[in-house]
């Protein structure tokens, strides 16, 4: 749809957790909201704001409720976002009047329900540990990938829909996240770059987490990144395969079913409504 024609399309500010999103409905007009828009309107000085654009398009498959296309601040598509899944979860759960959705991304078919206590859960598919699947440059166990920077090294490598390295450090707040993790996240061993997470484990059943996101940089919160570090964590015989992950916008319980599954539950929020300007949509 031409830019013009879109003038008055309107928007939801919404967030898990802080990791803040802009959503678009895109299903009644077809808008295309491409990379340079998704640019405009993602910027913070000039245009609304927000750690990721989240565009919701009709269902693919005929088991979805609907398509949630995830791009990040610089206009790049990423195959996961755990917090957006919730948010576009309990809208598609209010819309349907039930409990339960099924969200299409272009990682798969995510199953969400609602618990009952405000929360959503989401099956976010299976964790992925091979080399390629990550994917990693080399061939390495993805237990232990040979790279480090300054204090931090050994991370594990998971691919939750999209790439995660979870470093685990003995003291979370001394380590310059702003500094280290985007040379981190461009390190030549994640051909794709890679989200990147600082861990540290607090007791059996409770990790506390700092993410520097691809693309996006430090956020409050990312749920696919705390799905990564419970799997890195059990993995390394850390923490059991449940835990809770405290991020710095709150805290999200995360399984690692037998079956591979990885399930998170976490709170949504809707922070206000608005029209998209259009000179961001003239990108
Ligand atoms: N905030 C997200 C992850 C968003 C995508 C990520 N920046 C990427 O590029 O893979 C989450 O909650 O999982």
């Amino acid at each position: 749809m031409e830019p013009s024609a879109a003038a008055a399309l309107p928007f939801l500010k919404m967030h898990g957790l802080g990791n803040d999103f802009v959503v678009i409905d895109a299903r009644p007009g077809g808008i295309v909201v491409d990379g340079p828009r998704a640019r405009a309107i993602a910027d913070r000085r000039t245009g609304i704001g927000c750690d990721q654009l989240i565009v919701i398009e009709p269902a693919v498959s005929s088991l979805a409720d609907a398509f949630m296309r995830i791009r990040n601040p610089d206009g790049s598509e990423a195959e996961a976002c755990g917090n957006a899944t919730r948010c576009i979860a309990s809208l598609l759960m209010e819309e349907r009047g039930r409990g339960h959705a099924v969200v299409e991304t272009v990682a798969g078919l995510l199953d969400a329900e609602a618990t009952g206590d405000g929360r959503i859960a989401v099956d976010m598919g299976p964790a992925r540990l091979d080399w390629r699947e990550i994917p990693l440059a080399q061939a390495c166990d993805t237990l232990h990938v040979p790279l480090a920077l300054g204090p931090v090294s050994d991370p594990v490598a998971t691919n939750m829909g999209n790439p995660h390295a979870t470093f685990f450090v003995p003291d979370v707040a001394a380590i310059a996240v702003a500094d280290i993790g985007p040379v981190l996240e461009r390190n030549p061993i994640f051909p794709e770059r890679a989200n990147i997470g600082f861990a540290q484990i607090l007791a059996p059943g409770r990790i506390r987490l700092r993410m520097w996101e691809r693309s996006a940089g430090i956020t409050r919160a990312c749920g696919s990144g705390a799905c990564a570090a419970l799997v890195a964590a059990a993995r390394r015989g850390l923490v059991d395969r449940r835990a809770e992950v405290i991020l710095d916008g709150g805290t999200l319980e995360i399984e690692w079913l037998r079956d591979g599954h990885v399930l998170m539950t976490g709170p949504v929020a809707t922070a206000f409504s608005g029209t998209i300007h259009p000179s961001l949509l003239a990108a």
